[in-house]
């Protein structure tokens, strides 16, 4: 098999508490990602998907105190590269769409102006009317119906759609080899879900990008994404082919897939998951 996009050994992250002791939001993950390979990270709230993503892209808060005995990108070790080096990385071959483009893009640049910024750091040469083409055609490419005017309008005249669409256009425009999209559809209903999700789909193909999805949404994940990778306390529980999610073993995944009961014959009760701390415990080395 190739080298893969992205390899991660023992990743760790932690936050130093008020007492000085260190609480631990990450604990020993590992994960690979190949090249147009879509990989799902689900789990719940706070088990550490946002921070992993963040990790690959060098997006960590200052505060975080981190290691790892692999980070590498396309072959790179990121670990040995100069902060500067890192940063160019993560504005041309890796990007990252989250949530909410709100809180993405500027409020008071224009959509045009937002691309322009983007666009330039890859073709600073390009003249005035290129790059409204450009900006234009890549709002047209992202299949928003007037990319004219949406390019005159400020975030806040857009639509959750048609701002993660914004987003996806600037963030794709080079052309990333990994994207990290942190719930890029959870804000938005579910047909407008659909179509950025298409977009979405359309752009990896293009560029056989690598993508880390990250979702609370299982059947999503199940459907859009070719492995799935299941988080909890910080720790990675398991790691499965998204169609065999179904069949997954651990009790946690188990639970989880539980509580999206069918929409026909649904069960009167929903099941309650029942913890164990084992899952919390820290895996051996070999079993890493
Ligand atoms: N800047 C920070 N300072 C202190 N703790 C933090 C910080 N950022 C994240 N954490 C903690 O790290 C843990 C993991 O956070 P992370 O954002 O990765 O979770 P998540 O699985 O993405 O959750 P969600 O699904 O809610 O986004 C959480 O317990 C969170 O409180």
């Amino acid at each position: 098999m190739s080298t893969p996009l992205c390899e991660i050994e023992n990743l760790r992250i932690g936050f130093a508490a008020h007492d000085g002791t260190m609480a631990d939001a990450v604990r020993g993950i590992s994960l690979t990602l190949q090249r147009g390979e879509r990989l799902g990270i689900v789990g719940e709230s706070g088990s550490g998907k946002s921070l992993t993503g963040r990790a690959l892209l060098g997006l960590l808060p200052p505060s975080a105190q981190w290691s790892a005995d692999t980070l590498r990108f396309d072959g790179q070790d990121l670990l040995a590269m100069r902060p500067k080096e890192r940063r160019r990385l993560c504005g041309t071959q890796m990007s990252m769409i989250l949530q909410d483009p709100k809180y993405s893009l500027n409020p008071v640049m224009t959509v045009a102006q937002q691309l322009r910024e983007a666009f330039r750091r890859h073709e600073p040469k390009l003249g005035a009317r290129a790059m409204r083409e450009k900006i234009v055609a890549a709002l047209a490419a992202v299949h928003i119906r007037n990319p004219e005017r949406v390019a005159d309008a400020y975030p806040h005249e857009l639509s959750g759609g048609m701002g993660q669409r914004v987003m996806i256009a600037m963030m794709v425009s080079a052309g990333p080899r990994l994207l990290v999209a942190d719930e890029p559809t959870s804000a938005l209903d579910v047909l407008v879900s659909m179509q950025v999700l298409a977009v979405l789909d359309e752009m990896i193909e293009k560029h056989d990008t690598g993508l880390v999805f990250i979702s609370h949404d299982l059947p999503l994940v199940m459907s859009f994404c070719d492995r799935v990778v299941v988080m909890v306390g910080g720790r990675v529980v398991e790691t499965c082919a998204a169609r065999d999610l179904k069949h997954a073993e651990h009790p946690y995944t188990r639970g989880l897939l539980a509580a999206n009961p069918p929409l026909t014959d649904p069960p009167d009760e929903l099941p309650t998951l029942r913890r164990d701390a084992a899952w919390l415990v820290e895996p051996s080395a070999k079993e890493r």
